[in-house]
């Protein structure tokens, strides 16, 4: 779909952002950054979730000023409170049953620079999401496959938790990590990344 005029780097070992850029016909190459995910007090969540994504997004420039670098960060936020990464099993049974019957807001900051900062783009999308309810077992069911593990929130809208949505408002690329929209058109606008409009092979 697009053709690279330009070295991209994914600053993120989410193999979420990973598929969703690839999805979008883009290469690129990916490493990782190693940031402190800490809020700061009373900082809110978009504005941790951008701060994470330019750090991410500073660190692996700094080794590649010559590509154009990508990095973001997700955080899921209900009544202003940050639910990251659940840290057992216990731990991610709680944040569903929190989640379950009401609507929070999934927050994807994203950092985009080339050129040694000379073009810098940085934001934040949010994406309302609401559960349906549940019995535990079926929420303990859920927890048992694994997948809520290394998700904010402890779950995968892509994956068997797409069950757990009622209905969302908003990107959905955005709740699996990366708001492909905006992303798209930062790209395209700097020239980093064509339109492919080579004959397509059966
Ligand atoms: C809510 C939700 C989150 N997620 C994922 C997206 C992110 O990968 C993860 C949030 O963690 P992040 O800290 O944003 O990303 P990461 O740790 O996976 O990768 P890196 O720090 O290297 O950039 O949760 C889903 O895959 N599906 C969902 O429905």
């Amino acid at each position: 779909m697009f053709i690279a005029a330009h070295p991209l780097i994914l600053a993120s070992g989410s193999p979420r952002r990973k598929d969703l850029l690839r999805q979008a016909g883009l290469t690129f190459q990916i490493l990782p950054a190693t940031v402190d995910e800490l809020p700061h007090p009373s900082e809110r969540p978009k504005d941790f979730a951008e701060r994470m994504a330019t750090e991410k997004t500073l660190q692996i420039a700094a080794i590649h000023p010559e590509a154009c670098v990508l990095g973001a960060d997700t955080v899921v936020t209900l009544d202003r409170r940050i639910l990251g990464k659940p840290r057992d099993k216990t731990h991610a049974l709680a944040m569903l049953k929190n989640l379950q019957g009401q609507t929070h807001t999934v927050i994807t900051g994203f950092t985009l620079m080339m050129k040694n900062h000379a073009m810098f783009e940085a934001g934040t999308v949010a994406t309302a999401v609401t559960f349906g309810t549940f019995t535990e077992p079926i929420l303990e069911s859920y927890v048992q496959t694994g997948e809520p593990m290394d998700k904010a929130g402890a779950y995968a809208i892509q994956g068997a938790g797409g069950f757990l949505i009622h209905k969302i408002c908003g990107s959905y690329s955005n709740v699996v990590g990366l708001p492909m929209l905006p992303i798209i058109q930062i790209l395209l606008k700097w020239n980093c990344i064509h339109p492919d409009q080579s004959p397509s092979h059966p």
